[in-house]
């Protein structure tokens, strides 16, 4: 018997924020004692909902495709930075849906594909993903083959796979307007 009990978060910081709440709702499931909960932020008005299977204390923080592509890369030289597990690529993964997790020869990577209308207009797409790349200083793998098939891979050369670096710069590519360089889709 599933037992929705919706508790209100209002941290003190929130309390002087009358529009910011955090809404905890779980559903006991009763199996193995573990909770089922979804977290849901309220912000000015639009809901972020993130569901986490986890125990009742666990608790997750998430992040949205926004706040990747707001974000900055960092230097993928700095002796901390370690390629992520493949788990961890699949929860971020779901930040950037317009790109693929691929594995090639054993090193994960982001994948994405586009038709473009010329090959003049594949270079053109390169050109606005290069000034990207340059601003972030983290660079893809650009393929530009049979004239107008483009596919981009991104991954961290310096580790042999992925960090957040990739992702960010996936999102920093998906918010490009690219749409006047590509072919139409064929309609049904
Ligand atoms: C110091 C600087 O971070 C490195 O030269 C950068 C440049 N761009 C890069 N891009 C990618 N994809 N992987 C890297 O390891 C990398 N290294």
């Amino acid at each position: 018997m599933n037992r929705i009990l919706q508790t209100c978060l209002l941290s003190p910081s929130c309390s002087r924020l009358p529009v910011t709440s955090l809404f905890r709702k779980y559903i006991s499931s009763g199996a193995h004692g573990r909770s089922i909960f979804r977290e849901t932020e309220i912000h000015q008005g639009h809901v972020k909902v993130s569901s986490n299977k986890n125990s009742f204390y666990g608790f997750r923080t998430f992040c949205t495709a926004e706040d990747l592509s707001s974000k900055k890369c960092v230097p993928c030289d700095s002796k901390d930075i370690r390629p992520m597990t493949e788990q961890a690529a699949n929860e971020l993964i779901t930040k950037v849906p317009e790109w693929n997790l691929v594995n090639e020869g054993g090193i994960l990577k982001l994948s994405r594909s586009w038709k473009v209308k010329a090959f003049t207009k594949g270079l053109e797409l390169f050109q606005a993903v290069a000034d990207v790349a340059e601003a972030e200083g983290h660079h893809p793998d650009l393929h530009l083959v049979g004239w107008n098939n483009v596919k981009i891979e991104i991954w961290t050369h310096s580790v042999g796979g992925l960090t957040e670096n990739d992702f960010i710069l996936a999102s920093k590519i998906s918010a490009l307007n690219l749409q006047h360089l590509l072919r139409k889709k064929a309609t049904a």
